[in-house]
């Protein structure tokens, strides 16, 4: 007999069965897709098929009830399954708790037994989450083919929505965000350019019976919709994602009338997904959502788009290849805060950099002044040093697992809010100014925490001592009394040690027997008549007089009062704490902001980074740039140094805001106007070229972010999405052909970059026959250079392409250098202009080892196949058509190429006025 069968309803008869077993099978039924632990005694026990699982997944030893072992079992002791627990999550698993709801003791039949918890990956915080990680539970719907996404970290209290007009954008963030447990309409995404989306159906939609973590369905769909990165997807009642029952809900919950406060008016569908969230959090009571307080509408157009497939390629927040070191990410780099929340905002800020000249402005100004200021720039991050982890000392108070020395810590931190705001008092850029004037010190809280709780409590609360004296009059004199009552128990010892002659008789006490005299065996004779025998043990006896009987009642009941009054203090301590979550929160926001500053402001003045010029042309300019994390990685390693390299591209977008801004820093003349718009970069393997690729990218997404940057200069055009196909990435493992995925992503990028964009193509077309491979890397440059006129680097081994600089006037050529030595090739990691002559494979193959006889012969073949091959291709290309050179050459190019055509000795000085003002009339559109 399986789960299956019995909660499908294949057996009826139940009566058969233990009464702790039909108990068992009750709760099963409610909650099929739950790996149910179920208390019996002081073990959690699991049955039938969840034992198997359970068994296998926690190495645990499998039993069985019966002896045909027809009904196998596994537990755990109750006092350990925590652990368990977060294993199984980690894992994707689901668990219900099926708890003894009654005292054993209390009652002569069985013990009434219920389901008062139910844990997921997304509603359970797992204690061993890093600092700067997130625990998202997500929660997505499509309505009035508007998708609505709403995302809450319980750890923290963080909860935000969004909104897509197309499930592609929204499955992409899911991407991004990697939320641990991801929640949706039973019915499945319906609604959507008025079809079904089939891309989470129903039959797939029920997380699969015992609680097992869904498999994403077909290959194509994991890949169309990015979500097989998500382990747990949770089907939840159609009815809880309608606007008449979500969003009161919403509403009632963050206690306000409106929604549009939080920027949510007119967006139902994130509302919509919000509260279908907040219902599924009670619906797996789960109690301390107090913490909850806030929701925030936000906006992906604000932010410079990066998509999954980027995010990953460039290594902002994760190694490429799971397993590997984090040292090679970004993030690790950046990675200077003090404070666990201004981590978790870097992580957050390097998926998100702005879009915003004014915010990213604000930002560079802000650090600006602190990199300036070495004495005020430590202060700053001296004042933040003993700061922990707010959000989650407060997430810990509201959900009520915060001891009284975790209230201590959170009172320690409160402590160092004032000293950071006198730092950030002392600066004075815009930013700094208004994160200081928002900034609750909050001396209140931290006054009331220190007055109430003693200065050194214990772990546990009914450890007692946790309240500080001086707090309650009654607890002081309860706990003088039980002082008084244990100095009394010494004394009594003393005087019948005394009076009985026996040296080691004791006063002892357990929590069975209370208060006892101990005698050893050899003394017992000694005993006085007035003693009464309580217990005898292989050596000793116990007993007691009504003397310590009397003492007893007098200690214990002022210990269980005392104990009853410390609990309601700290009861009411939480409860004042929590009625001022919205303020901690809000404050701990703000640090996470200063902090990251601060460690931009650190890392600049520490390795001599610049401040980026950023405006809203199209230009991208890099003078001495170096990749930061494989710069720091060598530097760390002693194995070299970092060849710093040079990049200059122009999207030839006229910056309406910043005409006047033609120079980088301060310095004229850097702007070579309708500079290229397509860099297409040559060159041996291992000579650098993604190593350059990267670093562009890096650099933008720093600058964006507000950070100071590894070159000598840099100007950059406002950047809104930066897109990479870069190398052979490892979705072989998930079964698609690396042809498939490369194009797939070649084709987000074609159709959707516009000219703002930053497109980074490595290695292109590799996956498949040379001609075809050639062909759409020829047409994909193409049509960037014509259509799309996006800023774009292409490395590739297509030496080939080359030619297209002929054709097209906005590509240049770019090579990675190496010198030529008698003892073979050695790599410089210099960029410079112009085509690689040679492909140096063979070189290359030579360094790895390849056998002499193998690279001779290949040379031979090489030089058969390199003549043929280049007059083919000048043959075959088909004519690029001709550039309409007033859409695509920059304003300023055609401006100088007419002054440049102009004979300036035969103009008349009303010729030369004509000119002076038909250009100037151009320059004005
Ligand atoms: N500017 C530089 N200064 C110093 N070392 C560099 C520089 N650029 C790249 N390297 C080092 O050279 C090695 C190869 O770089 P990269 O992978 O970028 O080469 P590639 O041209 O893309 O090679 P392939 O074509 O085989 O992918 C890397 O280990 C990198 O650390």
């Amino acid at each position: 007999m399986t789960t299956n069968e019995m909660t499908s309803g294949l057996i009826s008869d139940t009566t058969a069965l233990t009464p702790v077993m039909r108990q068992y099978f009750a709760a099963k039924e409610q909650y099929p897709d739950c790996l149910m632990f179920c208390r019996i005694g002081d073990f959690y026990e699991l049955f039938y098929e969840d034992a198997v699982t359970a068994s296998r997944e926690l190495q645990l030893t499998l039993t069985a009830r019966d002896k045909e072992k027809k009904q196998p079992m596994c537990g755990v002791p109750y006092h350990a399954a925590e652990g368990y627990f977060q294993r199984l999550l980690r894992k994707g698993y689901r668990i219900a708790v099926c708890e003894q709801i009654e005292d054993p003791k209390l009652t002569k039949t069985i013990v009434r037994r219920e389901v008062t918890r139910v844990l997921t990956p997304g509603t359970a915080v797992d204690p061993a989450l890093g600092a700067e990680q997130s625990n998202y539970l997500a929660s997505v719907v499509v309505l009035d083919k508007c998708v609505g996404l709403a995302l809450l970290d319980l750890s923290t209290g963080e909860f935000r929505a969004t909104e897509f007009s197309g499930w592609a954008e929204a499955a992409d963030e899911l991407g991004r965000v990697r939320p641990v447990e991801l929640l949706y309409a039973q019915g499945g995404l319906v609604g959507l350019n008025g079809r079904s989306s089939d891309l989470l159906p129903t039959h797939r939609g029920k997380t699969a019976m015992n609680g097992a973590p869904l498999s994403s369905g077909t290959e194509e769909e994991a890949a169309s919709v990015g979500l097989d990165g998500i382990r747990t997807k949770t089907a939840v009642e159609d009815w809880v994602f309608t606007a008449d029952y979500a969003v009161p809900l919403l509403r009632n919950h963050l206690r306000v009338q409106s929604l549009d406060g939080m920027g949510l008016g007119g967006h139902e569908a994130a509302a919509v997904a919000a509260g279908a969230l907040l219902h599924y959090m009670r619906a797996t009571k789960q109690g301390g959502l107090e913490h909850v307080d806030g929701l925030r509408f936000y906006e992906r157009s604000t932010c410079l788009e990066l998509d999954a497939v980027s995010v990953r390629n460039l290594e902002l927040v994760e190694p490429l290849f799971s397993g590997e070191s984090a040292q090679t990410t970004l993030f690790y780099t950046l990675d200077a805060c003090c404070t666990p929340m201004g981590k978790r905002l870097l992580r957050a800020t390097l998926l998100r950099p702005s879009s915003q000249l004014v915010e990213i402005e604000g930002r560079l100004d802000a650090v600006g002044e602190a990199v300036a200021d070495l004495r005020k720039r430590e202060e700053l991050r001296r004042s933040m040093s003993g700061v922990l982890d707010l959000e989650r000392l407060l997430g810990r108070v509201a959900l009520d697992s915060a001891g009284p020395r975790e209230v201590m810590a959170l009172a320690g931190t409160l402590g160092c809010l004032p000293g950071i705001l006198a730092a950030v008092n002392s600066f004075k850029a815009e930013l700094w100014r208004k994160l200081g004037a928002g900034l609750d010190a909050m001396e209140d809280l931290h006054e009331l925490i220190v007055k109430t709780i003693a200065e050194e409590p214990p772990v546990s609360l009914a450890d007692g001592g946790v309240i500080r004296a001086g707090v309650d009059a009654e607890l002081d004199e309860l706990r003088e009394l039980s002082r008084s009552g244990r100095q009394a128990l010494v004394a009594i010892e003393e005087r019948e040690r005394q009076r009985t002659g026996i040296g080691s008789l004791k006063v002892r006490f357990n929590s069975v027997f209370g208060y006892y005299l101990e005698v050893t065996k050899a003394n017992a004779k000694a005993v006085p008549a007035d003693y009464e025998r309580k217990q005898t043990l292989v050596n000793a006896e116990r007993f007691t007089t009504p003397e310590l009987k009397e003492y007893e009642t007098k200690i214990l009941t002022a210990q269980e009062r005392s104990g009853e009054i410390e609990r309601r203090l700290f009861a009411e301590l939480r409860r004042q704490l929590l009625d001022a979550a919205k303020r901690m929160r809000e404050t701990a926001r703000r640090v996470a902001e200063i902090d990251m500053l601060g460690c931009f402001a650190h890392l600049a003045a520490l390795r001599g980074w610049v401040r980026p010029s950023v405006d809203a042309s199209g230009v991208l300019e890099f003078l001495g740039a170096r990749h930061p994390v494989v710069e720091r990685r060598m530097e760390e390693s002693g194995t070299g140094r970092f060849v710093p390299n040079s990049v200059h591209l122009d999207a030839g977008l006229v910056d309406p805001t910043h005409r006047d801004k033609t120079a980088m820093n301060g310095a004229p003349g850097d702007l070579r106007p309708g500079g290229p718009a397509v860099l297409l970069i040559t060159g041996p393997n291992m000579g650098g070229k993604s190593t350059y690729l990267r670093q562009t990218a890096l650099l933008v997404v720093m600058a964006q972010c507000g950070c100071f940057v590894p070159a000598e200069r840099m100007r950059l055009g406002l950047v809104d999405r930066i897109y990479t196909r870069i190398g052979a990435s490892d979705n072989v493992a998930r079964g698609r052909s690396t042809f498939m995925v490369e194009m797939t992503e070649t084709a987000a990028i074609l159709n959707t970059a516009t000219a703002r964009s930053l497109v980074l193509l490595d290695e292109m077309g590799r996956g498949t026959a040379t001609y075809d491979g050639l062909s759409l890397a020829w047409a994909t440059v193409e049509h960037l250079h014509d259509r799309i006129g996006a800023r774009t680097l292409f490395a590739t081994h297509y030496h080939e392409l080359t030619l297209l600089a002929e054709r097209l006037s906005r590509l240049m050529n770019l090579r990675v250098t190496v010198k030529e030595t008698a003892s073979g090739i050695v790599f410089l990691h210099t960029v410079e202009a112009g085509a690689a002559s040679k492909s140096y494979g063979i070189e290359v193959a030579r360094l790895a080892g390849l056998p002499a006889k193998v690279i001779s012969r290949a040379r031979e073949v090489l030089k058969v196949h390199e003549r043929a091959e280049t007059q083919q291709v000048r043959e075959a290309a088909p004519a690029t058509p001709q550039l309409q050179m007033t859409m695509f050459t920059p304003l300023s190019q055609r401006i100088v190429d007419r002054l440049g055509e102009v004979d300036v000795d035969g103009l008349t000085p009303r010729e030369a006025l004509n000119l002076l003002a038909e250009l100037q009339r151009e320059l004005k559109g």
